[in-house]
């Protein structure tokens, strides 16, 4: 029986450790896995998604699994009768749980992309029955707006199969009690088993002992999906992996990073390696600079109390614009394999300069009044301390050592409360050498270089700015976009990174998830400016509520002859 328990045995994890870029699959899957990695199901989803080429106008990509069955295959079919999944959400009563991950699944449902046979259970102290769970996620449940039918029908068969169980995060007993509802359900199928962690994280260590001592499946997989923050440095994040792999394998461990789901940053690979006119552009000497950028509109309204524990910095350059960045900068994988994607993003974070000081800025915002509303300042927040230095706004140049980018500043910005919402990657291009038209431009040639922008949201969209001629019997060249705007081109609704990202750990694709070395490394980036940062009491610079962030930011980027792209569009 022990090898079915989610511990990793010495083997198994002696196995990951000597070769950490090839996959090992746990000791206790081997015999059972239902969905394995390139599984007859991602095959499946594959396949039809081929054989439906022609209807995807309407859907989001995904085969019906609990419709006719009429395109299943023989082995597809028997794995799907026989096996069951069990999707445990721990911190049910959440604000992540219920505005992201039971939508989501609702969603993966109506799109008919889980498998026959699941149920969903929510997990949190909080005391509810079943009917005021189901009552309490059919508030957040919405429908494709594109895709209306049967969807009061569609909720209600959702939420039959949602259930609830009360208990502590660091019982075994009450995980145990869990194990017995989950065996209920599963009726003596295969069961396979995954659990979201949507819990603070001084308790996600808690909860992977008690879950994988007393409640994981003893027939099929046990997955973690793991939300961050994943430690505040490297010392915590080392520490929070090796407590995490005492009791799973790295790959039973899916580390999110919700950005990583969203379309616009799955599509990055597309574009750049199936389309010759990016490609070779795609290196220091076509490109001058590249700007990851995120803005919120709101400030830390309600997440306070985390927020500040964490910063701008943590919450969102380190995971979020990093993993944007390693993405955009990696050389060719081998292949679309999880594991070459994730070994060429390690390289490039490998690669890179750690961080210094003087090459980032802080901002905090600060209470603002406009039309007569008044907007609160960060340490307005009674959960934030009145004296707190924690940076609301961030902006950051990156380098990375290596033959592509030597010398091509990669400038991060992130700061909640700004005057919008949005997040983009621009790339801005060298000038053209001996440009002929140098007369013929209204503005100084410098800022007449070509620059991509690729709008990850709102608005998701890809365009590029190029210099053309003014229409008329004279010669004026102006800057024009050649636009993708994706509301216009693909007219249905885009699936929540949720979506994507719980599916691909359903089927056990890793792609769109953290490893442990990558982590590492990402960390090992940000570390010492953090911490010289918190040493040295770097006070913020402030900013309005609702203002563009700190002028701070502009210096960062005039050191590196740069201007920011989205302030010069605006
Ligand atoms: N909310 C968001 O938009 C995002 C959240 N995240 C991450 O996702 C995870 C969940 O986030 P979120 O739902 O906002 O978190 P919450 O603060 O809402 O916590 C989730 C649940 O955990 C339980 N809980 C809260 N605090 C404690 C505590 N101190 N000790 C024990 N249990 C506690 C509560 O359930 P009960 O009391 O019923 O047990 C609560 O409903 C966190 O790791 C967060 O950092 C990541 C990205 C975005
Ligand atoms: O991870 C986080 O992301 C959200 C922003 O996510 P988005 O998908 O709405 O852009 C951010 O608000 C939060 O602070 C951070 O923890």
């Amino acid at each position: 029986m022990a090898t079915h328990t989610m511990i990793a045995h010495s083997s198994s994890s002696a196995l990951a450790a000597s070769s950490p870029l090839k996959e090992t699959l746990p000791l206790f899957t081997t015999r059972s896995l239902t969905f394995p990695r390139k599984s007859s199901f991602s095959r499946f989803r594959l396949r039809f998604f081929v054989e439906k080429l022609s209807q995807l106008d309407s859907s989001n990509g995904c085969a019906s699994l609990q419709d006719s069955g009429e395109h299943l295959t023989e082995e597809h079919d028997t794995k799907e009768e026989s096996s069951t999944l069990s999707i445990t959400v721990v911190g049910a009563s959440g604000d992540l749980a219920k505005k992201k991950i039971f939508p989501a699944l609702f969603a993966l449902f109506y799109e008919g992309c889980l498998p026959q046979d699941f149920s969903v259970f929510g997990y949190a102290r909080t005391k509810l029955t079943h009917e005021e769970l189901r009552v309490m996620i059919s508030r957040t449940l919405t429908c494709r707006i594109d895709q209306r039918e049967n969807c009061v029908d569609k909720m209600d068969q959702f939420l039959k199969r949602c259930f609830y169980h009360s208990g502590q995060y660091n019982s075994e007993d009450d995980f145990a009690e869990l194990n017995t509802k989950l065996k209920e359900k599963e009726e003596g199928k295969l069961s396979n088993r995954l659990y979201y962690l949507s819990i603070p994280p001084n308790i996600f260590v808690d909860v992977v002992r008690c879950a994988s001592l007393r409640a994981s499946s003893v027939n099929g997989w046990t997955r973690v999906i793991v939300e961050k923050p994943f430690g505040r440095d490297s010392e915590s994040s080392g520490e929070l992996t090796r407590c995490l792999k005492q009791y799973l394998t790295e790959e039973q461990i899916f580390r999110i990073d919700h950005y990583l789901g969203k379309e616009l940053v799955e599509n990055l690979s597309v574009l750049r390696f199936s389309n010759l006119v990016f490609e070779p552009l795609w290196s220091r000497n076509y490109i001058r600079n590249v700007q990851l950028i995120f803005s919120e509109d709101f400030g830390t309204e309600g997440r306070g109390g985390y927020f500040d524990q964490y910063g701008i910095i943590r919450d969102i350059m380190q995971n979020h614009l990093l993993q944007i960045l390693a993405l955009f900068a990696m050389e060719t994988p081998v292949s679309l394999d999880a594991e070459d994607i994730r070994s060429e993003k390690v390289k490039v974070l490998r690669s890179m300069k750690p961080l210094l000081l003087q090459d980032m800025i802080v901002g905090q915002y600060k209470g603002h009044s406009k039309g007569g509303k008044a907007y609160p300042g960060y340490t307005n927040d009674p959960t934030v301390p009145k004296n707190s230095l924690t940076p609301t706004f961030a902006a950051a140049a990156m380098f990375i050592n290596n033959a592509r980018w030597d010398g091509v500043p990669f400038l991060m910005k992130a700061g909640k409360a700004l005057h919008t919402r949005g997040a983009e990657i621009r790339v801005q291009f060298r000038h053209v050498p001996g440009n002929l038209y140098k007369k013929n431009f209204a503005t100084d040639l410098d800022k007449a270089t070509n620059e991509l922008v690729i709008r990850v949201q709102p608005d998701e969209g890809i365009y590029l700015r190029i210099n053309n001629k003014v229409p008329g019997l004279g010669m004026r060249l102006d800057r024009s976009d050649l636009n993708l705007l994706y509301r216009s081109r693909y007219p249905r609704e885009i699936p929540d990174a949720y979506e994507r990202l719980l599916l691909d750990a359903i089927e056990g694709e890793r792609r769109l998830f953290i490893r442990s070395d990558e982590l590492d490394a990402a960390w090992d980036l940000f570390t010492p400016a953090l911490k010289e940062l918190e040493q040295k009491k770097i006070v913020p610079e402030l900013y309005p509520y609702g203002s563009r962030g700190p002028v701070g930011a502009h210096y960062l980027a005039s050191k590196y002859n740069v201007r920011w792209g989205d302030l010069e569009d605006a």
